[in-house]
């Protein structure tokens, strides 16, 4: 059966179709109604919460705030010398969270002198003044990162009371006919702006009072002219900033005034920090795979955290509707497929003999065969109804994951590439294209929607036009917002890659089977990974002026990634 592969390219269907509908991909529909998630046989999935995490994640949804690290509040710092030892009961009735912080060693020392549980802290003396001779006014020792001297243990002062002879007296306020009498000169003074503005009624009399008008000098203010600004005032060079705003602006940077825009070097640092924290965590959901690694720039991290998830197989969009479970069927050859007689396997065009596409090496590797390798045709691998299921079967390759450690990188203008950190072998699987699975009509529209922005729509198209299902009714897989690292593998005229068309259940299912990635020639570490977009390249077509550039840098550059025909909405010949 051979078979074409494309890139977002609709293209004229195979002429081949395929066997008659009958069993179904590990596909499930959702409880929500149209929106279904392809549940695989591939072996990643999603791990679950260990028991502590789910425990501690159902205390924060009942709304309770649970500490790792609980940190001693301010209070816990706060402890009067003349308190008793019922306060100090009471304080730790108070607070429920004990400082679990690890103690130094000279702490931990002075604890073991310390028989009792008593808190030892630092006296203050009235005027502010540490008993250790540091003013208390002064940054706190804390914040300085010092221990608080340990006053010696004695028993409490007795409480200081003022001398004797000192009288407190309350000395009451003036009335208001006092305070007239005693400066006259507070005395209301009518100001305006001229005297066209000049206050005339009781009302504007009081407003007046109270500085509501300009001074009577002052040209009249349209209000219409005078930009409206929130903007804090910017202090003058030699005016002192305020103490308070001074540590909060180290604490919480402003984002909003101008002045606080250019973010400063060390916050950005632990911005980047932060997203390839995020970004490592996303990627840690797909489960089945080394990691994958990120060579990229601060900003294109920023720009992947934000608006990509990564996703370890299909996600079924509306439209799209996989064929029943029922419908899956398997063989029955035993821990380990024959090839000459698995019901998995499909038969060649023109004879009853079955294609094997893979092979195992020496070292226990199962590769396609070389041969496979420049045909094209789709591969038919068992389904998790057979009975070498679970066990180390040849015919287990695609659905088992991906086992290769890849990079994305900055190409520059092809903007981010894929490459693989260790050497392939011809032959070898690399990871699927997975996304959003929508129907031809919804990527119709987004690609409209993304004109001249990167396309990550991949039609599912191979088996389509002699079967059940026309071109229209076809699916694509848009990997844009919902992906794998294959996606940015870019294209090459000369390239090391190739996508085969991969079926767990027979190709029963005409719309839905996976795009997998062989390495086609033997590939070095660190070299990026590319395939054919259009692999149906007629040479001797002429570039299309309208469409994508070719970059690849290859000798036989075509010059242009697929024709612009397929924007238009017309399918090529
Ligand atoms: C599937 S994405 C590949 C990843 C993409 N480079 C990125 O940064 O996300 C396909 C897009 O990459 C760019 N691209 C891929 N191969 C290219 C090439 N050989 N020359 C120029 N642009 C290429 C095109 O913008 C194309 O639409």
């Amino acid at each position: 059966m051979e078979l074409i592969t494309n890139f977002r390219l609709f293209s004229q269907p195979s002429e081949h179709t395929t066997q008659p509908n009958g069993v179904a991909p590990g596909v499930k529909k959702e409880p929500n109604g149209e929106q279904v998630t392809f549940v695989s046989t591939l072996a990643h999935r999603a791990q679950s919460l260990s028991p502590q995490k789910q425990k501690q994640k159902s205390l924060e949804n009942a709304g309770f705030v649970v500490s790792k690290n609980p940190e001693p509040s301010p209070s816990a710092y706060h402890h009067s010398p003349y308190d008793s030892g019922d306060n100090e009961r009471s304080f730790r009735a108070v607070s429920t969270t004990i400082p679990q912080k690890r103690k130094s060693q000279s702490a931990e020392a002075s604890d073991v002198n310390d028989s009792s549980d008593e808190l030892s802290l630092p006296l203050i003396s009235q005027n502010g003044v540490l008993d250790n001779g540091v003013d208390s006014t002064g940054p706190s020792l804390k914040a300085l990162g010092k221990r608080p001297a340990i006053s010696p243990k004695t028993p409490s002062p007795p409480p200081q009371l003022p001398p004797a002879d000192s009288v407190s007296v309350v000395i009451p306020s003036p009335s208001a006919a006092q305070r007239q009498q005693m400066k006259p000169s507070l005395k209301p003074e009518f100001i305006g702006l001229c005297e066209r503005y000049f206050p005339t009624g009781r009302e504007e009399q009081v407003k007046a009072q109270r500085r509501a008008y300009p001074i009577a000098t002052a040209a009249k203010v349209n209000k219409k002219v005078v930009p409206f600004t929130i903007a804090k005032p910017t202090l003058k060079e030699h005016e002192p900033k305020p103490a308070a705003s001074l540590s909060l602006a180290k604490s919480f940077p402003s984002q909003g005034s101008a002045s606080n825009r250019a973010i400063e070097p060390e916050t950005k640092a632990s911005t980047a920090k932060l997203l390839r924290k995020k970004l490592r965590k996303k990627l840690k959901r797909i489960c089945g795979g080394p990691e994958t690694l990120f060579d990229v720039s601060d900003e294109q991290l920023a720009t992947l955290s934000a608006n990509f998830f990564f996703v370890g197989d299909y996600r079924l969009g509306p439209g799209v509707t996989p064929i029943d479970d029922d419908f899956l069927t398997g063989c029955d050859c035993g821990t380990v497929c024959d090839p000459s007689t698995c019901r998995c396997l499909i038969e060649e065009e023109d004879s009853d003999e079955l294609i094997v596409a893979y092979e195992r090496l020496e070292s226990g590797m199962v590769v396609v065969r070389k041969e496979f390798l420049d045909r094209k045709a789709m591969i038919s691998e068992c389904s998790s109804r057979c009975l070498c299921a679970g066990s180390d079967c040849w015919n287990h390759v695609v659905q088992r994951g991906r086992q290769v450690r890849l990079e994305v990188f900055d190409t520059g203008e092809r903007g981010l590439g894929l490459r693989c950190l260790e050497p392939l072998i011809v032959g070898q699987f690399i990871d699927c294209y997975f996304g959003e699975v929508i129907t031809k009509k919804d990527a119709d529209a987004r690609e409209s929607a993304n004109e001249g922005k990167p396309s990550y729509l991949f039609n599912l198209d191979w088996l389509l036009g002699n079967g059940h299902h026309t071109y229209e009714e076809s699916y694509v897989v848009d990997g844009q917002k919902f992906g794998t690292p294959t996606r940015y593998i870019n294209h090459s005229c000369n390239p090391n890659c190739k996508i085969i068309p991969v079926s767990t259940n027979r190709l029963s299912d005409q719309r839905l089977y996976y795009l997998a990635f062989f390495a086609i020639r033997d590939i070095p570490a660190n070299t990026e990974l590319t395939f054919d977009y259009h692999p149906k390249w007629d040479q001797e077509k002429q570039i299309d002026p309208h469409a994508v550039k070719c970059l690849c840098g290859e000798q036989n550059c075509r010059g242009q990634l697929w024709p612009n025909i397929r924007k238009k909405g017309i399918q090529e010949d």
